[in-house]
């Protein structure tokens, strides 16, 4: 049987990208899924909101939901301070193996912890498993249906502290209704909106922030 699009995705990284330079993955991926095949990256022009939301937060301890093939595991790893952390959750087995290899090509593998499992279950462990205290960051990216059960699951595990954030992609395409309606009507959430459009096309999207109140 042929190669899937993750694996193909993983060859034009391995064929155009430097060993070592997290810079030339994101843009080996970029190049690749806007001129060969489309494929559900955070992309360039959210990710470019999704660097200066990290950066603003800077977090010690970060999760990301939905690895995926790891263009946003590495984009968040590569901007993390010394000695902090990404977490990132997948529970397809052959996403999860292509992502450490995207993950590993960009040097990063010492920054990230890709779990391999479903998010319900992997959350409630994460405090005795991985000794996590708190994520101060938390980048939304798996099934949409799936955001507000999970923000509930970390709230009730007392994984979020006061000015927590959690960064949603594709609140507007797909889509995340109920999401929205949560985080913006919570009072224990302050949100915002960032308009942007879905990746590789000119269909509008955007992510949502939500800094957690305790
Ligand atoms: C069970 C909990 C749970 N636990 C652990 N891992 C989980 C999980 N639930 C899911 N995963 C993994 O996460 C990834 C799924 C991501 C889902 N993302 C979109 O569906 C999406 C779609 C479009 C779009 C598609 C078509 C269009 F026409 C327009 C837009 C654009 C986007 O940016 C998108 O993110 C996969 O790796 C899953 O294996
Ligand atoms: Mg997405």
């Amino acid at each position: 049987t042929g190669s899937s699009r993750p694996q193909r995705m993983l060859k034009a990284v391995q064929k155009n990208a430097t060993k070592g330079d997290p810079q030339s993955v994101i843009s080996a991926i970029d190049h690749y899924c806007r001129h060969k095949e489309w494929a559900m990256n955070v992309g360039d022009d959210k990710g470019l909101i999704l660097d200066s939301v990290l950066t603003e937060v800077n977090p010690s301890t970060a999760l990301e939901l939905g690895t995926y093939c790891g263009y946003s595991t590495v984009r968040i790893a590569r901007l993390l301070s010394p000695g902090s952390k990404l977490f990132t959750v997948e529970f397809n087995p052959a996403f999860a193996e292509v992502a450490r290899q995207i993950i590993a090509y960009a040097g990063l593998q010492d920054k990230v912890t890709l779990v391999e499992g479903s998010s319900g279950d992997l959350i409630p462990k994460m405090k005795e498993q991985f000794g996590i205290k708190y994520f101060d960051f938390v980048f939304l990216d798996h099934w949409k249906d799936r955001y507000v059960p999970d923000t509930k699951l970390l709230e009730d595990c007392g994984l979020l502290k006061k000015g927590s954030v959690l960064l949603a992609d594709n609140v507007i395409c797909p889509g995340a209704p109920e999401y929205l309606k949560y985080v913006r009507n919570s009072p224990r959430y302050e949100s915002r909106y960032y308009k942007s459009n879905l990746e590789y096309t000119k269909v509008e999207d955007g992510l949502e922030k939500s800094v957690f109140l305790g």
